[in-house]
């Protein structure tokens, strides 16, 4: 690994571990709950203890002011809910307009089981190319989703993030298979670093045992956008799952870390 390659993957995580909250939602669904005042969003969950914020290259401006010494990853391909396809996911931008934006790594998005995943592993090929000259590191979002895919099967979730690997992304996210057996076939499919999405928002107690169960299935961390985002308190909620990711607390202790129950 190169001293740059490694210097950014530390500017993005703590200790090796992740907690990512991915802000690029406003493409896909406009701007929603928590993204309309996204400067105070980021406020909020860097001082909770977020490691890097994610958003597309034209939010770039808004970011970082905000982001309380956090690291940057600017996202590199989006589609939208109401467009004819939310699967055909297209290129937003290069790792040089990510590094001019301040970026400390880039993402990309690919739905492996889906009509364009043929271009979208030429695209992410072509991204990790460029990104590995620039010791820029590449996290994918490496989703099994498609026509009759299982979003949650551990087999083709760990299909997706050996996928990754072999793409040459140096960080991988990936859906949760529900509970934290079933994960562990995910993370032990590939020697990446695995973090999971959250999914639409969930209660708290759901949100922290799902960050528990992945983090007991050997994952890295998360990469958790509208559970966190569009919490009422984004700040106490990435407090509590910074609890499980960087403190390895369990579900009570991160709910009271949070201030989500009495102390
Ligand atoms: C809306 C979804 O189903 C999510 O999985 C998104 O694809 C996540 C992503 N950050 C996006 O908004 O594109
Ligand atoms: O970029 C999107 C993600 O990484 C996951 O977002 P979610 O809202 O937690 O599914």
């Amino acid at each position: 690994m190169t001293a740059g390659l490694s210097a950014r993957l530390d500017r993005i995580s703590t200790n090796d571990r992740y907690l990512i909250v991915p802000m690029d939602h406003g493409i896909t669904m406009g701007a929603v709950e928590g993204l309309v005042d996204i400067e105070s969003t980021i406020d909020g969950v860097t001082a909770g203890g977020a490691d890097a914020v994610l958003t597309q290259r034209g939010v770039a401006p808004r970011v970082h002011d905000n982001k309380n010494g956090a690291g940057y990853i600017v996202h590199l391909n989006g589609s939208t809910t109401i467009g004819p396809d939310e699967s055909d996911k297209r290129v937003t931008g290069t790792a040089e307009d990510a590094v001019r934006a301040g970026a400390d790594a880039v993402s990309f998005h690919i739905n492996v089981g889906s009509d364009h995943e043929p271009d979208q592993i030429e695209e992410l090929a072509e991204l990790t190319a460029d990104a590995e000259r620039l010791g820029l590191p590449v996290l994918a979002m490496a989703y099994a989703r498609g026509p009759g895919v299982d979003e949650s099967d551990p087999e083709a979730l760990g299909h997706a993030v050996r996928l990754a690997e072999e793409l040459g992304a140096d960080v991988v996210k990936t859906g949760y298979s529900g509970d934290g057996d079933s994960f562990a076939r995910v993370t032990e499919s590939t020697r990446l670093p695995v973090v999971i999405a959250g999914g639409s928002k969930g209660t708290d107690r759901e949100t922290v045992e799902m960050v528990r169960g992945a983090m007991d299935g050997d994952a890295a961390g998360v990469s958790m956008g509208r559970s966190i985002f569009q919490h009422d308190d984004p700040e106490g909620i990435a407090r509590a799952v910074s609890a499980v990711v960087h403190d390895g607390a369990g579900v009570e202790e991160a709910l009271r870390a949070g201030g989500f129950v009495e102390a």
